[in-house]
């Protein structure tokens, strides 16, 4: 299929499952909200902060590539690599200073949601979803204003002793304290100079300072935990995101230990809640080596059907599977990064035991999927089309607030750069003897092992915002494919 077929699949594609979200019973979402602080800097930004620290200590850090941020100086040596270097980075802090500092010394031009739960509950609600039941172990008041003000929109609290389903407005702990994160954004061209080295920025990007408090916990309240089962509303499937907050040990002393195994409970308790509930994983970047192995083979193998993440996020759990040339190969920008990473997404998908692996790319998705799907591999290949399409309407609008917004993507155009990469695949994979042309055109193979289905997607030239888009990609697909196992369930019932 040329380019312009791929387009007209998506937009044949995108009403019915637009509407088959109606299907959906309910998404149970956890863990991470943040309060997103939000500054784009400009030259006179960057130069004030270069005078506000050491230079010379810049330098060292510049030299130490900081893996958190404990200071000032940490914080503008990794603002200089990633304004340098054109790379996105999230660096994690452990000091409420940093955020003190940043308040006092730079400010936000706008907060928003983060977090990917937090993202996605929004993302759900403003797309119409029944009952989108949020958690957020440390739901401050602060951060439950944050969440849309619509009645799809949940959080579970315990009221007279009995579990109740309300706005997060009305579900906060006036103990908790909001999680902030600073975004800093910049654009190409900036240029400035640090300790006599001429730096021009090479294209537009941000620096993500995540906050890691001392009361962090990926948690569930005890009494919520135990009157789960009372959510009788139907969850069809959860989402899950915010593991990377789990330390190797906590200010109580606490292993990470103890954090898999609530975490899993939790999981083992959604099952007991619906048997045929899905699991999602959305990932994220995880400088801890040892908690990203953790998250992967103690948390989402066994327990989780579904696996959502970037390409370099697949390099970095290859890495720690022990896969650490085929991540490099990932990672490289060559031919042969694409054939890696669909071989890498296989071997995310046996290896975990997963059903499902969906990889999101700029300009092309690529799912692999277990025969034991409870979906088909058309259904799979919908539900990507019709994501590719959502996420275009909010690269495009910068937000989505409700499920019409959606349609304003299909006048996005698939991207002529991903198309050719998907070719490139398309090809390898037939000289591989991996389907057909006939199949790759489909973009929809099946092996003996594994099903795979690419395609090439929307990109928008000018993004609104670009923060969240992935988390919007991996949702909208998970969820329109969970419209897609409930009505061939109805269709079952109805035979
Ligand atoms: N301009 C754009 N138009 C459409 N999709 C985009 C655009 N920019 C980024 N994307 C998609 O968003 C994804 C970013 O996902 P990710 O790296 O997980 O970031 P996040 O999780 O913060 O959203 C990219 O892989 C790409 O598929
Ligand atoms: O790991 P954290 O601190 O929850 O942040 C995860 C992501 O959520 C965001 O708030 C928005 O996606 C970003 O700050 C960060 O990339
Ligand atoms: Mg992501």
């Amino acid at each position: 299929m040329d380019i312009s077929e791929w387009e007209q699949q998506h937009n044949d594609t995108y009403f019915e499952m637009k509407d088959d979200l109606k299907k959906v019973r309910g998404v149970f979402v956890a863990y991470n909200c943040n309060i997103d602080a939000i500054r784009h800097i400009d030259e006179n930004d960057i130069n004030k902060l270069l005078e506000l620290v050491d230079e010379k200590k810049v330098k060292s850090r510049l030299m130490e590539y900081p893996r958190q941020i404990d200071s000032p100086e940490d914080f503008v040596a990794r603002l200089i690599i990633s304004m340098r270097d054109g790379k996105a980075a999230e660096v994690p802090t452990y000091t409420l200073d940093i955020h003190e500092w940043l308040s006092e010394n730079l400010g936000s031009d706008v907060s928003r949601m983060g977090g990917q739960a937090g993202i996605i509950s929004n993302l759900l609600a403003n797309m119409e979803i029944k009952n989108i039941i949020a958690y957020v172990p440390w739901l401050a008041k602060e951060q439950a204003e944050y969440f849309v003000d619509k009645e799809n929109m949940l959080h579970p609290v315990i009221v007279d002793g009995k579990l109740e389903l309300v706005h997060p407005k009305n579900a906060y702990s006036s103990d908790n304290e909001p999680k902030v994160n600073w975004i800093i954004e910049f654009s190409k061209d900036i240029d400035f100079e640090f300790s006599g080295e001429k730096i021009r920025v090479p294209r537009d990007n941000r620096l993500i300072v995540s906050s890691r408090p001392p009361w962090i916990r990926i948690d569930m309240d005890q009494e919520i935990y135990e009157h789960l089962q009372e959510v009788y509303r139907g969850i069809d499937g959860a989402i899950l995101a915010g593991y990377q907050m789990i330390k190797e040990t906590d200010e109580d002393g606490n292993t990470y230990d103890h954090y898999v195994e609530k975490s899993v409970k939790l999981i083992k308790k959604l099952k007991e809640v619906n048997p045929s509930i899905r699991i999602h994983v959305e990932f994220t970047s995880i400088q801890n080596r040892l908690i990203r192995r953790v998250i992967l083979k103690q948390i989402v193998q066994e327990h989780v059907h579904s696996l959502g993440l970037d390409t370099v996020e697949v390099a970095n759990a290859l890495n720690v599977l022990g896969y650490e040339e085929l991540a490099y190969a990932v990672i490289k920008k060559d031919e042969r990064a694409i054939d890696a990473l669909y071989e890498g997404s296989v071997i995310l998908l046996h290896e975990l035991k997963l059903e499902r692996v969906h990889v999101h790319s700029l300009g092309y998705y690529i799912c692999v999927i277990s025969k034991n799907s409870p979906a088909t591999p058309e259904d799979h290949k919908k539900s990507l089309l019709f994501s590719s399409t959502v996420a275009a309407a909010r690269a495009l609008v910068g937000d989505i607030s409700k499920l019409d917004d959606c349609d304003a993507g299909l006048d996005v155009p698939v991207w002529e750069q991903g198309y050719n990469k998907f070719e490139t695949l398309e090809s390898h994979l037939i000289q591989r003897g991996i389907g057909t042309l006939k199949d790759l055109e489909d973009g929809c193979v099946c092996t003996p092992t594994h099903d795979v289905i690419i395609i090439p997607t929307k990109v928008v030239e000018k993004p609104a915002a670009t923060v969240g888009i992935g988390d919007t990609i991996s949702a909208a697909a998970f969820v329109s494919m969970l419209s897609r196992i409930q009505k061939n369930n109805l269709a079952k019932v109805r035979v």
